[in-house]
């Protein structure tokens, strides 16, 4: 159901609650007449205010929210929540104004005040870690619904209420939109919710006014480098879910030396979960089983409970984004058995769109279209794909224009030692100009392997052929970056471009697929 209107993730039938009732639980200082007034939502953003909304102005890199109180009150806004230098225009709006010293830091309470979130009877989980956050969230929405629970999330690429979808904007929605979509997942009986939880999500104060009942960390590796001056303070940004106001427990995976480091410096209780026999954890989790198609591991935890099962995606870092998912599930009440009872023998059923998803068919290369976009996530993707290939391996990607351009040059370089043939192509190249993006991944790529065959190819649909011209029956095409995506950004414009649908089209032109 993509492209549903907003209305879908609003409750239907909100509750209202008094203007007064909130300026008195918060202490907000209050200009104009509130007396009668009553809201029954908020908005960080005018033009998606509706009618009854608190509307909060915040100030932004571009603009101070306060500025478009008009438009807002247009739309429908009740009142304005904003800072002292918003205070005027907010006036100007002819609405009642509340003024806070800081309302992106109290719009995650106001919302859940708002949206009465304390009492939504839902199982939150949050998942966090620079990859396999999305993964993990679809994990345990699948595993969810095998144990015949009503289960919703929210990801990169879609929010999900029961079997309703809509494609996501940001990753972790600004908290005016998560408590809406909370309080309306608590109207169709949804009973536990996975939410991916991004480092800008905690620093920006999007998750307030929840706290999970699980906690799910998965690594962290180099990404985001334009956000934070550093990984310590990137890590640092990750560490505050794993604290008592955010979370009651955590799951925290150990193979790498910041998820060891995190272990001692949460302050909730934790139980930890390696792929390494040889690192010391609670869980266990082995790879039994390696195809195109599908991953077998075995989970082995405290008191000798273990648990055989399969994910029907590739790699092994698939097995261990299940296994957090099944160990946060055991965190949250559930029985191991009662699990391994509901995958049954067919394993877990999951979707995971555009996460190494093959969309060929039974003849010619196998085709996988990623989302990885970081030097770790094609480091194991690549990875596992070399496992389960006899063929070579042909790999498209490009990398994100006024985003972290400290990882092209590794992106290339990994994708150069990886690969056997490397195409080179455009991804988002925002404002910057797309030539230069190719050229740092270029010079990465050589500068790792000199004589790695590679292409340069600018538009995205003739790399992808160029790339399918190259291949032979055997062989695999990883085609990492749009994942789930449906649009290529250029310079401010969102031109309509699905990976997934090109790809297909060109196997069929190729014959590859009916
Ligand atoms: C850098 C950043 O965090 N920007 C966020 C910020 O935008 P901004 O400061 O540029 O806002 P602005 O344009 O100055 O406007 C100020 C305020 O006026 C409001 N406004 C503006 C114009 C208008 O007509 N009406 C209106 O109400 C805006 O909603 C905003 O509240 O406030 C906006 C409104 O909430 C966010 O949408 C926007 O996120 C942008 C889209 C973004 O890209 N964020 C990134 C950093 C992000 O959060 N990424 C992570 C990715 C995680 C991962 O990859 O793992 C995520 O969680 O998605
Ligand atoms: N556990 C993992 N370790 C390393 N790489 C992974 C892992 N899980 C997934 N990946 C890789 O990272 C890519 C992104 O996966 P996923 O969308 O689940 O991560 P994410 O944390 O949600 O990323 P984003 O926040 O950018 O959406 C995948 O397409 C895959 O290439």
């Amino acid at each position: 159901m993509t492209g549903t209107p907003p209305t879908a993730l609003r409750p239907q039938h909100p509750s209202p609650r008094s203007l007064h009732g909130l300026a008195e639980t918060f202490g907000f200082d209050v200009r104009g007449d509130i007396d009668g007034v009553e809201v029954t939502g908020a908005a960080i953003s005018s033009r998606t205010v509706q009618g009854g909304d608190l509307y909060v102005g915040v100030p932004g890199r571009n603009a101070h929210g306060a500025d478009f109180s008009a438009e807002a009150a247009a739309n429908g806004a009740v009142a304005v929540l904003t800072d002292a230098a918003g205070a005027d225009a907010a006036a100007a709006a002819d609405l009642p104004v509340l003024v806070t010293a800081d309302p992106r830091a109290a719009l995650g309470e106001v919302a859940a005040w708002i949206h009465r979130t304390a009492e939504n009877p839902a199982t939150f989980f949050a998942v966090t870690g620079t990859n396999g956050k999305t993964s993990v969230v679809y994990l345990l929405y699948g595993i969810l619904r095998q144990l015949g629970v009503v289960a919703g999330l929210t990801s990169t690429a879609e929010r999900r209420i029961g079997d309703e979808a809509v494609t996501s904007s940001l990753t972790t929605p600004e908290a005016s939109e998560l408590h809406a979509l909370l309080a309306r997942m608590r109207e169709v009986d949804v009973r536990a919710v996975g939410i991916e939880v991004s480092a800008q999500a905690l620093t920006r104060h999007r998750v307030d006014g929840i706290v999970f009942d699980v906690a799910g960390f998965t690594n962290l590796t180099h990404d985001h480098m334009d956000d934070y001056e550093s990984m310590e303070q990137y890590y640092e940004a990750k560490r505050e879910l794993f604290q008592p106001e955010r979370a009651r427990r955590a799951v925290i995976t150990v193979d790498s030396e910041w998820g060891r480091r995190l272990v001692g410096e949460s302050r909730i209780p934790v139980t930890t979960l390696a792929t390494d026999a040889a690192v010391e954890a609670d869980w266990h989790v082995t790879v039994t089983e390696e195809a195109p198609t599908h991953t077998g591991f075995e989970l082995t935890g405290p008191g000798g409970r273990s648990l055989a099962t399969s994910v029907p995606l590739l790699g092994h870092f698939m097995a261990a984004n299940a296994a957090l998912a099944i160990v946060m599930l055991v965190e949250s009440g559930y029985d191991l058995d009662q699990i391994a009872h509901a995958l049954g023998d067919g394993g877990i059923d999951a979707y995971i769109p555009g996460r190494a998803e093959r969309i060929s068919g039974d003849r010619g290369p196998v085709v996988y279209i990623d989302y990885g976009h970081t030097p770790d996530a094609f480091l194991q993707t690549l990875d596992a794909i070399r496992r389960t290939t006899n063929g070579r391996i042909v790999m498209v990607f490009g990398a994100d224009g006024d985003r972290d351009t400290t990882k092209r040059a590794d992106m290339g370089a990994i994708a150069a030692r990886g690969a056997d043939v490397v195409v080179i192509t455009d991804f988002h190249p925002r404002w910057e100009d797309p030539a230069a993006i190719r050229a740092a991944l270029v010079a990465g790529a050589l500068a790792a392997v000199p004589d790695r065959e590679l292409h340069e190819i600018a538009d995205p649909r003739a790399a992808f052929r160029a790339a399918l011209a190259l291949a032979a029956e055997g062989d695999a095409i990883l085609y990492a970056g749009p994942g789930h995506e449906d649009y290529q950004e250029v310079a401010g414009v969102k031109i309509p471009y699905s990976a997934r649908d090109d790809a297909r089209l060109a196997l069929r032109e190729a014959g590859w697929l009916a």
